[in-house]
């Protein structure tokens, strides 16, 4: 497959390692000083492009794949208030996307266990309920867009709360989300449930970021010749 990688930093070095070893071509590697070249692919030399940029590139970027008809993955986090303009676009132009908040098989897992945990446990109040996430120093945005999907998971199933705020909150309504930015880690993602008799945790640790890097390569080679917006339950079975 012939790939066209947005934003070669730490994900876009390790997408490139692995996809040469599965035999895949990589067409090109775009960084900040050449962001105006995407304009210049077109679908008949590109298959698949891969986007991990930033918070502020990624809509732009997903925006000229659109209007360019080359299907874009898209691993960027922080962008999401966008979400509902970019799926008019997407609809609008015959755009086709594939984005995750994370792309490592585990951590989709864990959304999984983490709603069946969260359904049982809106049934005990006893247990206060809390997210907390850990990552590396260099990360732009705060909480992480897994975090954000963690919350959203446990949210559909606890109706006595209103919504999330990223601080240990006292209100009873609002779900604390706890971020730390520490050293070089990858990414470590924990929900805790703790009560005044003990307290239970679901805990996921990236060990390196090839997970998130394999992930979005399944889903490369999985989005050419679909339309429309996709993401990973459409590609793992949960
Ligand atoms: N969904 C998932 O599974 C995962 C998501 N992420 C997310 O992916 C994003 C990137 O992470 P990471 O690789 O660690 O970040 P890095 O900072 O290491 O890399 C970002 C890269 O994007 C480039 N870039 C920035 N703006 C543009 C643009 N407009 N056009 C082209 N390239 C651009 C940067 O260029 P330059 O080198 O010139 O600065 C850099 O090469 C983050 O939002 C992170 O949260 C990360 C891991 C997993
Ligand atoms: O910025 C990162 O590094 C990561 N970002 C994603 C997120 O915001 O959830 C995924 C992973 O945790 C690593």
């Amino acid at each position: 497959m012939r790939i066209l990688l947005i934003g070669y930093g730490k994900m876009g070095h390790t997408i490139e390692r692995l996809a040469l070893a599965k035999g895949h071509e990589i067409v090109g590697a775009l960084t900040v000083e050449d962001a105006d070249q995407l304009a210049t692919y077109t679908a008949d030399q590109v298959d698949v492009a891969i986007e991990f940029t930033s918070p502020v590139a990624a809509v732009g970027n997903i925006l000229t794949c659109f209007e360019k008809k080359i299907p874009v993955v898209v691993g960027t986090t922080g962008w999401l208030e966008h979400l509902s303009m970019v799926e008019e676009k997407c609809q609008q132009l015959q755009g086709t996307l594939f984005y995750a908040s994370n792309f490592s098989v585990g951590v989709n897992l864990f959304f999984h266990f983490n709603e069946y945990v969260a359904q049982k446990m809106q049934h005990y109040p006893e247990y206060q309920v809390q997210v907390k996430e850990i990552h590396h120093v260099h990360k732009l945005d705060q909480p992480s867009g897994t975090a954000i999907s963690i919350a959203d998971g446990i949210l559909k199933h606890y109706p006595q709360k209103q919504g999330w705020k990223n601080e240990v909150s006292q209100e009873q309504d609002v779900l604390s989300v706890v971020s730390k930015r520490e050293g070089e880690v990858v990414g470590t993602h924990i929900v805790q449930y703790t009560s005044e008799n003990d307290t239970f945790e679901l805990h996921h640790i990236a060990h390196s970021r090839e997970g998130f890097a394999s992930g979005a390569l399944l889903a490369a080679e999985w989005l050419p010749g679909r339309q429309g917006i996709y993401g990973m339950t459409d590609l793992l079975q949960l």
